[in-house]
């Protein structure tokens, strides 16, 4: 689900041209044959130090610390192509999907839940040097340093909060000034790494300051910054930071691999997608095989092979090469080189289901004659809507006790002027669902309140189809499970229908009405009932999807070790969001470029000379 938070503000009739014409270009673009652009030409065959498969958030960090070693030889290969410019401009992010930057895929559906869903939950993954990085939602959240001592304690001592910071450091650049002027912020952030963090050049940050406003008058407290914030009481919220540099996106792509580009030793080639990874007979790893533009080539390696494919192609290519379940693989009718039966299991992700509350449109907060010019704005000095993504820069962390030492849920807005165009931003869900969520739009406000549980119990799993690599892994996400997410999912839900008896909300008479879902409709309203029944059938993903390459010290369960490296296999190492063991209170971009950067020196540190 996505909003036009932003958009809504802006309903004037210059700006909804120009970014209809962004979008038309933006979409003319899936139609604009292939130049099938390759970056460097590389001969078949040809040997590296390191090859890298994948180049998202966390490859292209490897890629370019790797490649400061002059004499290291560094192949990256990744299966889409460069970004184009509709990654640069925030607010257009939602146009990426479904386009050839993403890889497509869908979530196999028990037929019990997500029934107030369309079709089969999609799950976007950028395909796009930079992967998710380039396509995603811009939002900047480390997470709490309970999360990384819960991997020390699963028996991965490098990962403490004390070890991840200092490679988060080492990635930040922060930019907002203003914030700087405070010691903990000071502090807390990197300011030489090549990763510019910074605040969204938001339009709507006087109502944001309101929304911020009414969760403190439940407890939950407004804070500077939620990565510097010390975690306590019912939680905070903040305006958020995010991987934009004034205006304009920063990925990875932008921020580590432009830099690293030219670089002599180091070799990218983009449309290029790897297919198996080539072990011997001692389960060494001697290079991969890789398909680029339809030509089959192979590439062989001195020391490591790494992978770097993200949640649901990093699995997958493992158990192509050999490396998995042994009874699953055998069935699919791929010899078994390593049997490692973690490969693909103990996928989780943040489930998200929206809580509307409707009111009276607030008074006007911006002048109509400068949001008519907002997208000029854009383009003079990268401000207005164009410059933030559809949901406000609000964001809130909080938990059900006050005891708690991390949050159970994070909440985000989006914020729809009266008669918006909400509708298409709400597309996932079923006509008669949806019909139910505008029809008060007709003329009131609606803030859309997305929460997000932030540590799931349930597990899914990826498996193959086929051993062929062309045909896509099946993504059982297995979302509620666990009958416990339905329950906190609720819970959370009931924390935040709290902020209706707020001030600011009173004032605008807020409401959150019952929502049409057929299955729901013989519960009573507002019962935990109701609200079980709503959860179990609106639910979607944050695309926050991590774990299935699984870090730990038993290969009966965890596929990688302490240094990243696969169990029973020489010269590989994972290096993405799919080795985490649980997921982080938050947005796990920052933390995929943070896995980068560790691994990348847990790799120098073991070749080059101390
Ligand atoms: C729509 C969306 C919104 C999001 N919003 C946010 C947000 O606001 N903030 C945040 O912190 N996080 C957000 N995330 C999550 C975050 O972006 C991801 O967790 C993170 O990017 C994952 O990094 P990764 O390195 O594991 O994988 P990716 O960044 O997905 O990289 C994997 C790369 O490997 C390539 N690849 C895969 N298989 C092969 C192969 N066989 N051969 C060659 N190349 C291959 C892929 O094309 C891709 O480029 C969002 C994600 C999405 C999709």
């Amino acid at each position: 689900m996505s909003h036009d938070g932003a958009c809504a503000t802006t309903t004037g009739a210059a700006p909804q041209l120009f970014a209809s014409a962004l979008n038309f270009f933006a979409a003319t673009q899936c139609f604009v044959p292939d130049k099938n652009h390759s970056f460097n030409k590389v001969p078949d065959l040809e040997t590296f130090d390191f090859i890298i498969v994948g180049a998202g958030s966390a490859g292209s960090v490897v890629a370019n610390r790797l490649s400061e070693v002059s004499h290291w030889n560094v192949l990256l290969l990744e299966a889409g192509p460069k970004p184009p410019f509709e990654t640069e401009i925030p607010w257009l992010y939602r146009t990426l999907a479904r386009t050839r930057y993403d890889w497509h895929y869908v979530t196999k559906n028990d037929g019990v839940k997500q029934k107030a869903l369309k079709n089969p939950l999609a799950w976007i993954r950028g395909k796009v040097l930079g992967g998710s990085s380039s396509t995603n939602a811009m939002i900047y959240v480390r997470g709490n340093d309970h999360d990384f001592q819960t991997w020390v304690n699963e028996g991965n001592p490098s990962w403490t909060p004390e070890n991840v910071n200092y490679y988060f450091k080492k990635a930040e650049n922060i930019q907002d000034l203003k914030l700087l002027r405070d010691p903990g912020i000071f502090n807390t952030y990197g300011r030489k790494g090549p990763l510019v963090v910074n605040t969204f050049n938001s339009t709507v940050r006087k109502l944001t300051k309101k929304i911020l406003k009414s969760y403190s008058y439940i407890g939950i407290e407004e804070v500077l910054d939620v990565n510097a914030a010390e975690f306590h009481g019912k939680g905070f919220c903040a305006i958020s930071r995010s991987t934009a540099r004034r205006g304009v996106r920063e990925s990875t792509y932008t921020a580590y691999l432009k830099k690293a580009k030219n670089r002599r030793n180091l070799k990218i080639i983009t449309n290029a997608f790897v297919t198996k990874i080539l072990l011997n007979v001692d389960a060494k790893a001697y290079g991969v095989e890789v398909d680029i533009n339809g030509k089959r080539n192979r590439f062989l390696v001195k020391r490591e092979v790494i992978v770097s494919g993200g949640v649901v192609n990093t699995p997958q290519l493992l158990m192509l090469s050999g490396i998995g379940p042994r009874e699953h693989l055998l069935s699919k009718n791929i010899s078994c080189i390593v049997d490692l039966p973690g490969v693909g299991n103990n996928l989780h992700d943040h489930l998200y289901v929206p809580v509307p509350i409707y009111g009276d449109e607030p008074e006007e907060e911006e002048n109509k004659a400068e949001l008519m010019f907002d997208v000029v704005k854009y383009l003079y000095n990268k401000t207005g809507y164009l410059a933030h993504t559809f949901l406000t820069d609000a964001i809130a962390f909080f938990s059900r006790s006050k005891d708690m030492a991390y949050p159970e849920f994070q909440s985000y807005t989006g914020i729809y002027r009266k008669n918006s165009t909400v509708r298409q931003f709400i597309d996932i869900y079923k006509d008669d669902v949806l019909e139910s969520i505008v029809r008060y739009n007709a003329d009131k406000s609606l803030y859309v309140k997305i929460l997000n549980v932030l540590h799931p119990y349930s597990r899914g799993r990826i498996y193959l189809n086929t051993s062929n690599p062309y045909d896509y892994p099946i993504i059982h996400a297995n979302y509620l499970g666990d009958d416990r997410d339905i329950q906190d999912t609720v819970d959370g839900i009931k924390i935040l229908t709290k902020l209706v008896n707020t001030p600011y909300f009173k004032s605008i008479k807020a409401f959150i009405p019952r929502i049409h879902i057929s299955e729901c409709n013989e519960y009573k309203y507002p019962s935990d009932l109701y609200w079980r029944c709503y959860v179990t059938h609106m639910i979607a993903s944050m695309s926050h999807q991590v774990g299935t390459s699984k870090m730990g010290p038993n290969p009966e369960d965890a596929v990688v070790n302490n240094f990243l490296k696969v169990h029973g296999v020489t010269g590989l190492r994972v290096i993405d969001a799919s080795i985490m063991p649980f997921v982080t209170s938050g947005n796990t971009n920052a933390p995929a470029i943070m896995i980068g950067e560790m691994g990348s020196d847990m790799i120098k540190n073991e070749y080059l000379p101390k």
